[in-house]
């Protein structure tokens, strides 16, 4: 769902070490070997093989050992992929090694829901600012972050060290949310506004779009529902929908 990635794109800081330029939908699925890792640690496991990984995450073990050949990591004939080891690299490869300070900004009912959400520190990253246009939102207090006005935000970027910025603002709002955002420096940004953003090189944009995936779901719905109502008069099932869609990977993530 990325909707721009140019390749080699220097980050803020400039002072990492060169990473291999991985396939984007690696990297999709690295966070999800990572959560699946977590998991085993907390449950006492030290070594897992590819096929229990691979089924813990829902994709095929190929794949997961082509994913993480990516990361030099091959594992251990026999014995699988110790469990400690993966989780830094894996860490390490998303540069979750050191958190990431982000600022929200509409502080709506999404941005309610997000600036209240537990999660996030424990995956290495912190709401930092809640930033909003609307006066009568400037002042309040959400989980300790009270929300300050959209106009402070290079004061907000600078302060805080923010490196990702999330736009939960209605749709028309948005493109110039993520210009003021690139224009202080920020060259991340997690859009849930149902509209597409135009940035620069160099930065990177991610969208969220649950009515996308629930469109998507529906298409599953529309095709299983299909398929249930064909005669069993042996022609090919795959034909109930137009151009045969055959759709055989129905577990994907939804991009966060
Ligand atoms: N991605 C998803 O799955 C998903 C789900 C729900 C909502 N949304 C989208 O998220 C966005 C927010 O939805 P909501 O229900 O929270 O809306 P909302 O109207 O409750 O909140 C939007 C907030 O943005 C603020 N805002 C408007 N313009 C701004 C600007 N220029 N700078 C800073 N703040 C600004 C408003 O003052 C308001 O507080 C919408 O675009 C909506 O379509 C996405």
């Amino acid at each position: 769902m990325s909707q721009h990635r140019p390749s080699g794109a220097p980050g803020r800081t400039g002072a990492v070490p060169a990473l291999p330029d991985l396939p984007e939908a690696t990297v999709s699925r690295l966070p999800e070997y990572l959560r699946a890792l977590h998991a085993l640690a907390d449950a006492g496991h030290e070594t897992v093989s590819s096929e229990g990984l691979a089924s813990a995450v829902g994709v095929n073990s190929a794949k997961l050992r082509k994913d993480l050949s990516h990361l030099g990591s091959y594992g251990t004939r026999g014995v699988g992929y110790d469990v400690a080891l993966l989780i830094d690299q894996i860490e390490s490869v998303l540069g979750l090694t050191q958190c990431r300070a982000v600022a929200l900004v509409g502080v709506g009912n999404l941005g309610h829901a997000l600036a209240g959400y537990d999660g996030f520190a424990s995956r290495g990253f912190q709401i930092a600012a809640l930033l909003d246009a609307d006066p009568s939102r400037v002042g309040e207090e959400i989980h300790g972050l009270v929300v300050r006005h959209v106009d402070e935000l290079p004061r907000v970027v600078a302060e805080e060290s923010i490196s990702i910025g999330v736009i939960a603002t209605p749709a028309p709002a948005a493109q110039a949310v993520a210009d003021q955002l690139v224009a202080v420096g920020v060259t991340s940004i997690l859009n849930f506004a149902p509209c597409v953003l135009s940035v620069p090189d160099g930065v990177d944009v991610r969208k969220v779009d649950l009515a996308i995936e629930l469109q998507i779901l529906s298409f599953h719905e529309h095709r299983k529902a299909s398929l249930i109502a064909l005669p069993a008069t042996g022609g090919s099932a795959l034909t109930a929908l137009p151009g045969g869609l055959a759709t055989p990977d129905t577990q994907e993530a939804i991009g966060t």
